[in-house]
């Protein structure tokens, strides 16, 4: 099949060039000529393990290609997935302007039949909403579709081509054959449903993700005040079937480009048919304070920040990306300045990106893990890259002016830290400096 993608971020570059490995003729679009430069010379504008290596191969196949001119990626093409971004509006609701302006450039480049296909996350309504658009702009004949996008950034090829479901929102049965076709070499789970149910499933499904990671981090704060272990916790619960053991891992919440976006934008979708979404209000607001706990225990290792040399590990959102919309370091490092303390910060791929974000003369940009913990007060690690992982403990802490180390993912045992001297606080867990003895003295 002939597929023109619009909009080459996450999902419009990961998945034409997944479909093009399928053996489908595609064309990646977007209207930032500096991406297609970007592209069209080799390179990747995003860091995904894994894509450049496809993106290369299925350009050599000649399967591949890249441009700005919608019109004449469309005429070219069958199906027009639609993949451009759905950021945040100051109120929460999605900003539909980058979808309207997609949706008329392509409806004034149709020369036939095409399937116009949203994969951008969108709330529901918009795509019989991209339907009136379209039809104002056209006389051709068109059908529209929704297939929303679950794959993950840093596991971004794998999840596209190993997908738990495919989910078709489309009543045309002749179109829904199309794209059940192009679908059928991913998985035979393709669930097939109205536009509407598919749009919702795709805010369900991540408002849901979201719920599991703030009702552990509020497990984990309780833990640390009554002496449990959030990982066993989480643990023993993973095993029942019906509650899974995936995104309970505790930490400093969620970030990223999507999880707080579109949590934002569910209560906001709920809100204009008069629905408080209360549960998941809850949700974003055990989020938004969660980062603050690394503030919170660095005070009360240190007492006041003002003038302390605080190392930071880690600043994308999760590992394997040099995505930062959204990450929690942002707010981390700015509440640090603001307290008056000099920041180190590293991340193995993510940094150029930060610093466009965030830029302070008080922060010093350093280019390896221990260059950064060295002469510091207290070392933070804020995403679990596995170089972290890998450190040796005893080194580190020798290095360091006072060996205080928060870990906001519980990524080292406990007892190993100890034994190299630390300080340790991490989340949710015993040996660790934050157990409440308060606790203790009550129960006895
Ligand atoms: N990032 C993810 O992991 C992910 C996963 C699932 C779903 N989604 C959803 O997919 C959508 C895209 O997300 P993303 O992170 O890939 O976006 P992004 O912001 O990284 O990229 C969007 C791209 O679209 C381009 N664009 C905007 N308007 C255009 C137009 N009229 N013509 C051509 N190009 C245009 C922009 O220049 C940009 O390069 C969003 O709705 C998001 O919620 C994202
Ligand atoms: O147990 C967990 C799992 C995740 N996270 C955090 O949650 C955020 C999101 O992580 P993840 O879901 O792995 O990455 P995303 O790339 O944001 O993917 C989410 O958002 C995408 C965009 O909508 C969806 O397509 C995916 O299905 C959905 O997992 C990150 O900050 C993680 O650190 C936790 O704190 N604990």
């Amino acid at each position: 099949m002939k597929l023109a993608v619009i909009g080459t971020g996450y999902v419009g570059l990961v998945s034409g060039v997944c479909f093009s490995d399928l053996g489908n003729q595609v064309i990646c679009v977007d209207n930032n000529p500096l991406k297609v430069e970007i592209l069209e010379r080799g390179e990747v504008p995003i860091y995904e393990p894994g894509l450049k290596e496809l993106i290369d191969k299925n350009k050599a196949a000649g399967r591949l290609s890249f441009s700005y001119d919608t019109k004449s990626a469309v005429e070219a093409s069958d199906i027009v997935l639609l993949a451009v971004g759905t950021p945040s509006l100051p109120n929460g609701e999605a900003n539909l302007s980058y979808i309207e302006q997609a949706a008329k450039d392509v409806a004034e480049a149709l020369n036939g039949f095409k399937i116009i296909a949203t994969k951008s996350t969108v709330p529901v309504g918009t795509n019989e909403h991209i339907e009136r658009i379209v039809s104002e702009h056209t006389n051709f004949p068109f059908s529209i579709a929704s297939i929303p996008e679950f794959l993950r950034e840093g596991s971004a090829i794998q999840d596209t081509f190993n997908p738990d479901r495919i989910v078709l929102g489309c009543l045309d049965q002749e179109t829904l054959n199309t794209l059940i076709e192009l679908h059928k070499p991913l998985t035979s789970n393709i669930i097939t449903t109205d536009i509407r149910s598919a749009e919702m499933i795709k805010y369900a499904s991540n408002a849901f993700l979201a719920t599991k990671i703030s009702f552990i981090n509020e497990i984990a704060n309780i833990c640390e005040k009554v002496g449990a272990d959030v990982t066993r916790v989480a643990e023993g619960m993973g095993y029942d079937q019906r509650i899974g053991s995936s995104f309970l891992q505790a930490g400093i919440g969620y970030g990223g480009s999507c999880f707080p976006k579109d949590t934002e934008a569910l209560i906001q979708i709920a809100g204009n048919v008069d629905y408080e979404f209360k549960l998941l209000k809850s949700v974003v607001e055990v989020n938004k304070d969660q980062r603050f706990n690394i503030i919170r225990k660095l005070q009360e290792a240190l007492g006041s920040l003002q003038g302390k040399n605080i190392a930071i590990w880690g600043l994308a959102f999760k590992p394997e990306t040099d995505d930062i919309r959204d990450a929690p370091a942002i707010e981390i490092i700015e509440e640090l300045i603001k307290l008056g303390a000099n920041v180190k910060a590293y991340d193995p791929v993510a940094t150029a990106n930060f610093k466009l974000k965030v830029n302070h003369s008080s922060i010093k940009w350093c280019d390896n893990a221990l260059e950064t913990a060295s002469q510091s007060d207290a070392l933070c690690l804020l995403t679990e890259w596995s170089e972290f992982t890998r450190i040796d403990l005893v080194q580190l802490a020798s290095l360091m002016a006072r060996p205080i180390l928060i870990d906001g993912r519980n990524v080292y045992d406990p007892i190993k830290v100890k034994e190299a001297s630390f300080i340790y606080y991490s989340v949710g867990r015993p040996h660790s400096a934050n157990i409440s003895d308060s606790y203790a003295e009550a129960m006895s």
